[in-house]
């Protein structure tokens, strides 16, 4: 097979933003994948499902609009001198695959070393969220949320793991029912210490 012409080759690999289609847009390729089901988009049920569609969309890929800076830029310091693990676990997250656009719900375990004050602990759920409402893997997902943490709160260490089912594993394809899929990365302390490893798997398991 002939490589691709440049242009084309390009266009596929490019990162550059793609434009945003108008609301009527969206509803018309929803009206198209309804037809593309087999249903017909103008019976009275689905009248009104491409635009519903569209709001969801809205609310399930809102991370875009959010910023882990924002999310993490307030730190407490009075805290009594704690300095020891700050453990925030069965996090629940649903996001979805960028492969299949196709859900995958589960649990995150996040866990960090204070260097300099404490983060309030709901903003790390919600730092979860800002990136799981996005279209996904589970690796980079992983990696996000702990890069994110590292960046700006600079913690002595963070550890992160996540568990999910993926519904295209589950639903279709392969239909591996129940499979879990699990990824855990470590940074600073947690990653040169096997010790401190430890005693996050055993305060994620208590
Ligand atoms: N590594 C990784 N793979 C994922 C994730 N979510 C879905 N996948 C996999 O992405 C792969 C896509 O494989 P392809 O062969 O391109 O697509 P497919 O023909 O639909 O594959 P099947 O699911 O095996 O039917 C599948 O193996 C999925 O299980 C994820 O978060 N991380
Ligand atoms: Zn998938």
């Amino acid at each position: 097979m002939d490589a691709p012409s440049k242009p084309f080759g390009s266009v596929l690999m490019s990162t550059a933003p793609y434009p945003r289609p108008s609301r009527e847009e969206a509803e018309a390729a929803v009206r198209t994948l309804l037809a593309w089901a087999g249903d017909n988009p103008n019976r009275e049920g689905l009248l009104e499902t491409p635009a519903r569609v569209t709001r969801a969309y809205g609310e399930l890929f809102s991370g875009y609009e959010q910023d882990a800076s924002t999310i993490l830029s307030k730190t407490f310091k009075e805290v009594g001198g704690y300095d020891d693990i700050v453990l925030v676990k069965d996090i629940p997250f649903s996001s979805h695959c960028e492969h299949h656009m196709v859900p995958f719900i589960g649990k995150a375990h996040i866990a960090y070393l204070p260097h300099d004050g404490v983060v309030g602990l709901s903003k790390l759920a919600r730092l979860v969220e800002s990136f799981a409402r996005r279209l996904q893997t589970q690796e980079n997902l992983t990696a996000q949320i702990i890069d994110a943490i590292n960046e700006h709160l600079g913690p002595r260490g963070a550890a992160v793991m996540l568990e999910a089912e993926h519904m295209c594993m589950s639903m279709r394809g392969v239909r591996a029912h129940g499979a879990s899929t699990i990824t855990q990365r470590f940074t600073g302390v947690f990653a040169e210490d096997r010790h401190e490893q430890d005693r996050f798997f055993a305060m994620i398991k208590r």
